[in-house]
């Protein structure tokens, strides 16, 4: 019940992003939520984020209807959108305090501490953003959307471009948060899902068109692993 989406569609002008899509996410379980380029990721995880409006259909965060009551529910949820966007002339120490403050968090400094030392940030603390690397710059991404301790993580594309130590360290910190949380994680990388997700959905031209526990792959497809699945399923009908 933590994301729970029914036949949501969304359409940009005339063009149909979503196409009536449902699925559920669920507490303690990391989601890959997957598909081609320009299937509809993005667009679901803005719209369960507050960012965008969906044009039908509904949507909740931990039990919270994202249109009903928008503000409670995004107090539930840290969203770590694609490409990161971040302050690149802020330092690292005032970003996490000025997301603290917008999240009236109290006990601001020993918070933004805990969450330094859980995204491995102690050494970069201290520097500038624009001076940090890809990888510790996603480590700020997802220390501010930790913050405010949500029980509702949405990440897009939170490892695109890192490399293989950057890649492993980020995963890691996911699959350690992913315990605690309900994780909506888009990639790429189906070495990335198959080593931290549980469930998968796939979307493919804004339809839902796979959705499984991982360890049900070998039960439900004949596929030799999920990238195989992946490229049939995306490349046929
Ligand atoms: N602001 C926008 N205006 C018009 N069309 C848009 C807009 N944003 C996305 N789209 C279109 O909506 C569809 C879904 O895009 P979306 O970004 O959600 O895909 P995605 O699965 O996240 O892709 P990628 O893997 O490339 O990030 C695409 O056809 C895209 O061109």
């Amino acid at each position: 019940m933590s994301i729970h989406v029914s036949n949501l569609y969304k359409s940009y002008n005339t063009h149909p992003a979503l196409k009536g899509i449902s699925f559920t996410a669920k507490p303690g379980r990391i989601l890959g939520f997957l598909g081609p380029n320009g299937a509809g990721k993005s667009t679901t995880m803005k719209i369960l984020s507050g960012s965008i409006a969906l044009t039908t259909g509904t949507a909740s965060v931990y039990g919270i209807d994202i249109l009903q009551n928008a503000l409670e529910a995004r107090r539930h949820l840290g969203y770590l959108p694609e490409n990161n966007p971040l302050y690149l002339d802020m330092y690292v120490q005032e970003a996490l305090a000025f997301a603290a403050e917008m999240h009236h968090i109290p006990h601001k400094q020993a918070r933004i501490s805990e969450v330094i030392g859980m995204t491995g940030l102690i050494p970069e603390q201290h520097k500038k953003i624009s001076q940090l690397s890809k990888g510790y710059r996603q480590r700020v991404g997802l220390a501010q959307a930790i913050l405010h301790d949500p029980e509702v993580l949405i990440l897009d594309e939170p490892t695109s471009g890192l490399d293989p130590n950057q890649l492993q360290g980020i995963r890691a910190l996911i699959k350690q948060l992913g315990k605690a949380k309900t994780v909506l994680l888009s990639t790429h990388i189906m070495q990335e899902v198959e080593a931290i997700c549980d469930d998968v959905v796939i979307i493919h031209q804004g339809q839902i068109i796979a959705d499984f526990p991982l360890s049900e792959l070998p039960m439900r497809y004949t596929d030799a692993n999920l990238e195989a699945l992946f490229i049939r399923l995306t490349t046929t009908g």
